[in-house]
């Protein structure tokens, strides 16, 4: 059994590596685990031979989808990364692991500046407090400019970018960095070794000037908010390398200030200064305030403090279910220790569950321990009802962790076993990819019997019918992606509903009368009883709101589900003998259908966030096809001799977008897509929605 030194927590960085996808991420990670001496061959990601990458789909697109956690070693720390894809299909990926970070290198293009997408991504960050440290690589590409991407980091993000290095050379001269801190250059010109070898000398004459300007720059932001160091400053005193790190990390962990690296994870430069500054300027476990959670039983508030010795707590951040190691669970322990072969409960479900094994994972290879502490990142085997987001502790401390928010799903196909024998097995596959997707579902259509898939996106769905092939070896026949629409309602309505039968023996009595009412958009469902003195018995209630609620999945348009809706209870009759749960449900049900129709009833339609990058030549056959597609253009920014096109665009005027925009662009023009809102379809288009 291997027995891991233990790591002091100021030592441990848990942290994230986030970017636009093709920013460089996987080849950078790769690097890392090289440096960090995981691995001893340098993979290629263009060969598929990536470590991180490791599932066959990602091989072959090239592409990262899951975010696995892998552990290294630098210098004395212990840095455990969580890879975070970039494809927008895959936000909840990149949302679940946020949550658990303590600090995230955030990764541009020196070609690109902030895209599109990264600047997603890094609300996405803001949006969870995570400290950053921005790394530009493709320092070597044609067109690499590292001023500008910082200028871009000011612009786009508006945030205070501090570069800390400045590149020596740039694009094919590009050979090392100089460290403005410390005022060394470390040149790679002579590297034969894989980056291994690289020398470390003076400032070159003509860059002298400029790492003057930063350095004074890094030093000015240093004493604006320490007062000792300002002091110090200002009575014409140097401050210490030390001084500046010290004072510099403290801003980087407040979110105040993001340093700027730069270097080429392709060709091998600047890896290794990246790993010392997560040293250096990312947060451990312990500078991250405790986290709160809520006891269950009384609502109170619980403060989960980042010591060993208090009690275990952990979040779920991620399920794997791997189809020979069987549900693998992947913890983030805010609180004291976690053993093999204890017993933890699970706060969310209310279950006791029992920890079989804990594995240190390093991509697809895995380490057994016998411990996790306080701060670390663990996948655990044996939680069999635990998912996403629940909340794990020791049973002295019952607590429930704030969960992880997800996007709902907007696109769907129907999906059939190409052999009827594979029903029971493709059901149970599709159960097992629910628990470790949460934005994926699994529903069936209550009309037609069709088993429905939701997800994302296109290449969502397209990921989980290839690992049911792959992974389970269940065939499938998949129908056309279809926008999952929502009905509401825009006004409220009241309506009487009986459901009453008299034939022989016992016969059938429900009698309600109800009120519809709208609720603001993402509210959700409500449901109140208000009636008074005993008119309806309460053991009738909850058949009622059943009634209710089988009536909201297929709402009075299309059959779509409804949304955003208050139902009262107000009154209503029953008989001593012929009442029964069933009467009201159908009652209700029937209710439900009729106040619906009466009350303004509306479709809703997914609407995305586009944004397209294209060329000046192309930009009025773009503008003219996004008008087609009902978008609304919200901006047009110049980027080089190219525009950023924003546009809110329905889901269901984007498919096969990807094909026109490369005819119109002679495949110059590329495109992203987010979710951004649900909004109502215009009458005019019901129709054509409605026929499909
Ligand atoms: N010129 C140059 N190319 C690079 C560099 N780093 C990565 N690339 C290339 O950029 C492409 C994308 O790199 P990846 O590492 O797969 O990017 P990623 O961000 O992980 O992409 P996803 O996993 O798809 O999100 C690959 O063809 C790399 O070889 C670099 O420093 N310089």
């Amino acid at each position: 059994m291997a027995t891991e030194k233990i790591y002091p927590l100021e030592k441990v960085r848990n942290i994230g590596i986030a970017a636009h996808i093709d920013a460089g991420k996987t080849t950078t990670t790769e690097r890392i685990l090289y440096y960090t001496g995981k691995t001893h061959k340098v993979g290629e990601v263009h060969d598929g031979a990536a470590e991180m990458d490791w599932m066959i789909q990602e091989k072959e697109r090239g592409i990262t989808i899951t975010s696995a956690a892998t552990t290294c070693f630098w210098k004395d720390i212990k840095i455990n990364i969580i890879d975070t894809p970039g494809h927008v299909d895959f936000t909840a990926e990149v949302e679940r692991s946020l949550r658990v970070l303590d600090g995230a290198v955030a990764i541009f293009d020196a070609g690109e500046g902030v895209e599109p997408q990264s600047e997603t991504v890094w609300r996405q960050a803001d949006k969870y407090n995570v400290p950053r440290i921005a790394f530009v690589n493709k320092m070597d590409k044609v067109g690499a400019d590292f001023y500008m991407c910082v200028e871009s980091m000011h612009k786009k993000l508006g945030v205070k970018a501090l570069p800390l290095q400045v590149p020596l050379g740039s694009e094919s001269s590009f050979v090392g960095v100089i460290d403005v801190i410390e005022e060394k250059a470390y040149d790679w010109t002579n590297d034969d070794q894989e980056g291994m070898k690289y020398e470390i000398k003076p400032v070159p004459e003509e860059y002298k000037d400029k790492v003057k300007e930063f350095r004074h720059n890094i030093v000015e932001t240093v004493c604006e908010s320490d007062d000792i160091l300002l002091e110090k400053y200002l009575g014409g005193e140097e401050l210490t390398v030390e001084e500046i790190k010290t004072g510099l990390r403290k801003l980087v962990i407040q979110s105040k200030v993001f340093p700027v690296l730069c270097g080429s994870s392709l060709k091998n430069k600047g890896v290794q200064l990246m790993l010392d500054a997560i040293k250096d300027y990312l947060p451990s476990p312990l500078d991250i305030a405790a986290v709160k959670g809520t006891d269950p039983a009384t609502g109170n508030e619980v403060v989960c403090k980042t010591v060993d010795t208090e009690p275990f707590v952990g979040l779920a951040f991620k399920v794997m279910v791997d189809p020979f190691v069987g549900k693998l669970v992947f913890v983030r322990v805010y609180s004291g220790k976690l053993e093999k072969g204890s017993y933890v409960y699970n706060a969310t479900k209310g279950v006791k569950e029992r920890v079989a094994r804990l594995l240190r994972m390093h991509a697809n290879k895995r380490e057994e321990i016998d411990f996790v502490a306080a701060g670390d990142i663990v996948a655990v085997v044996g939680l069999k009802d635990t998912v996403t987001g629940d909340t794990i502790c020791a049973e002295e401390r019952k607590v429930v962790l704030e969960s992880i928010d997800f996007p709902e799903p907007v696109i769907n196909v129907a999906i059939e076993p190409k052999s009827k024998d594979d029903i029971d097995k493709m059901n149970d596959v599709l159960r097992k990819l629910q628990e470790e997707d949460p934005t994926f579902r699994v529903k069936t259509d209550e009309e037609t019997g069709q088993t429905l898939i939701y997800g994302m996106g296109e290449l969502h769905l397209e990921i989980i019918v290839d690992r049911m092939l792959r992974e389970f070896k269940v065939q499938a026949n998949v129908g056309k992606p279809q926008v999952a629409y929502r009905e509401t309602i825009r006004k409220s309505s009241k309506v009487e509903s009986k459901y009453i039968r008299q034939s022989g023996g016992k016969g059938q009595y429900g009698h309600v009368i109800m009120e519809i009412e709208p609720l603001p958009e993402g509210a959700g469902f409500e449901f109140v009883d208000k009636v008074v003195g005993g008119r309806i018995p309460k053991e009738f209630i909850p058949a009622i709101q059943k009634g209710v609620e089988e009536a909201m999945n297929n709402g009075v348009i299309g059959g779509y589900p409804v949304v955003d809706v208050r139902v009262n209870v107000l009154d209503g009759s029953y008989h001593e003998v012929d009442s029964s749960e069933m009467a009201f449900k159908i009652a209700a049900s029937k209710g439900f259908k009729d106040a619906m129709a009466q009350a303004d009833p509306v479709l809703l339609e997914p609407i995305m966030r586009v944004d397209v990058i294209v060329p000046e030549d192309y930009l009025g056959d773009v503008i003219g096809d996004l008008s087609s597609r009902r978008a609304k253009i919200e901006g047009m920014e110049q980027k080089g001799n190219a525009r950023v096109v924003t546009a809110k665009v329905p889901l269901g005027e984007m498919f096969g977008y990807a094909t026109t925009l490369r005819s119109l662009s002679q495949g110059r023009a590329n495109y992203s897509m987010v979710f951004s809102n649900y909004a109502e379809v215009p009458k005019a288009n019901w129709d054509a929605i409605l026929k499909k």
